[in-house]
């Protein structure tokens, strides 16, 4: 690698983004292993905390919280390394470029992420240096798309094509070990300010973020419930800890390695049972990985009224039943509950998030982005491409070869809180 004029030594910087972990790092560990020294970076960008066109910000306080333990684990797991993590606050592309500049830094790691936004922040940078040498890996997905049997541009809108060929031509990629060693940072790099970090923290949440967490969470549902044998019976729960994985927030954020969830579900399989709820919580990540590379397939499309179908229906505007159903003030107590959930946790379960979606379309007749958009604050698992991705389907825009779904919430309700216990937790 090129040596920097004024010290003789080759200078890499780590962008850390949706991967706050050491485990299954590729590009990482390249880094590592071609730089005499190396800065660890995480950026908070200010205009998550602004309100967008649909009158929410991009990260509420739940997800807020949990990336700040996210980063205070990463950077206390960096320490083992006598390296540090830097967090800087401002644009994520401006701030980079003064760091490389700053420091002279001629090599750039980074996990690829098909996220139009996250693309278009590394295309900025690779145009305004041209020659900074790059080093990414796919970090965050089961499969890169070289391996894929279909190229992106075609790949199918549909999952069910989708995961049959995969099924049919593919297991997923290894995961790989965490680095023997990280060179150290430059002697001159300023320090995170940790206690001036724009970051709501706290507050007790059932979701402790970081990687440790993640990894404890993994191995309690695998390895020590063993929750993971019944997960197909169980997973259209509506509250509590044990119905479903929980694995969504540590995924997103990439605290946790897709690919080594994949490699202990198998070891579960080997060691104790491989059975339908094992099977299925691969099919669940299968829908992951399918709402993954459909918006890099679709782009902008992923966030228009029409979406991926190019419906031409004009959109509604938006009225007092958005803010009724964001507050869990509707006229129906189950949307409420789960509702009120939400803001409360920052959480919903599937069945429950399909429950409002469904409602704030059809019986509210609003504009479906609002909502997605609302979720985007909320959520503390929200991930572009799942969020986005689900919204589009149950709107019947997406890839839902159905059309639009509609709930019948009542019927549901009986279904899936038959002694009307968590209507009663959550909207009394
Ligand atoms: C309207 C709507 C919005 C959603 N927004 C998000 C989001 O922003 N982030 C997110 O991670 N999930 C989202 N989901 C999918 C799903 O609800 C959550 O992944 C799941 O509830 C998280 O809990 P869990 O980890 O216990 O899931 P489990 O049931 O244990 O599933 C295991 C993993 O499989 C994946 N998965 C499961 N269901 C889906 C699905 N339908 N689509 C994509 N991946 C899935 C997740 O990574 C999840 O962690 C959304 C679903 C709907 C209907």
């Amino acid at each position: 690698m090129k040596n920097t004029q004024s010290t003789g030594l080759s200078t890499g910087l780590y962008w850390f983004r949706h991967d706050l972990r050491l485990d299954d790092q590729p590009a990482l560990a390249r880094l590592a292993a071609c730089t005499d020294r190396v800065i660890l970076v995480y950026c908070i960008d200010p205009h998550w905390f602004i309100p967008d066109a649909f009158g929410c910000s991009r990260m509420g306080i739940h997800r807020q919280q949990f990336i700040y333990e996210s980063l205070i684990d990463l950077n206390r797991q960096l320490e083992g390394y006598h390296q540090n993590l830097l967090v800087v606050v401002g644009e994520p592309v401006s701030q980079l470029m003064t760091l490389i500049q700053q420091y002279d830094v001629t090599v750039l790691g980074f996990g690829e992420h098909p996220g139009f936004e996250e693309r278009d922040q590394i295309d900025k940078i690779k145009q305004h240096i041209p020659d900074l040498t790059t080093i990414s890996a796919h970090n965050n997905s089961l499969f890169e798309p070289e391996v894929l049997p279909f190229s992106i541009s075609e790949m199918p809108d549909k999952f069910s094509p989708f995961r049959k060929k995969i099924e049919k031509h593919l297991n997923p990629l290894k995961s790989i070990a965490r680095p023997v060693a990280i060179p150290p940072p430059p002697a001159e790099l300023i320090q995170t300010d940790w206690q001036g970090l724009p970051l709501h923290h706290g507050s007790a949440s059932s979701f402790n973020g970081g990687e440790t967490a993640g990894r404890k969470q993994l191995h309690h549902y695998f390895f020590e419930s063993q929750g993971i044998a019944d997960y197909k019976s169980t997973r259209n729960g509506l509250e509590g800890w044990h119905y479903s994985s929980k694995f969504s927030a540590w995924l997103a954020s990439g605290c946790l390695s897709v690919k080594y969830v994949v490699s202990e579900l198998h070891k579960f399989e080997k060691q104790v049972t491989a059975n339908e709820s094992t099977y299925w919580l691969y099919f669940e990540l299968l829908w992951r990985e399918f709402f993954w590379w459909l918006q890099r397939k679709h782009g902008r499309d992923w966030f228009t009224y029409g979406g991926l179908q190019h419906s031409s229906t004009a959109a509604p505007k938006a009225g007092d039943a958005l803010h009724n159903w964001q507050n869990g003030t509707t006229a129906n107590a189950h949307i409420n509950a789960c509702m009120r959930q939400l803001n409360a946790t920052g959480y919903m379960s599937n069945r429950g998030r399909q429950w409002v979606a469904s409602y704030l379309i059809n019986e509210l007749r609003q504009d479906w982005r609002y909502g997605a958009a609302y979720f985007e604050q909320q959520l503390i698992d929200y991930d572009v491409g799942a969020n986005w991705g689900n919204w589009q389907y149950l709107a019947g825009v997406g890839s839902d070869p159905r059309g639009l779904r509609q709930f019948n919430i009542a019927r549901q309700a009986a279904m899936y809180d038959p002694q009307d216990s968590f209507r009663k937790l959550w909207a009394g």
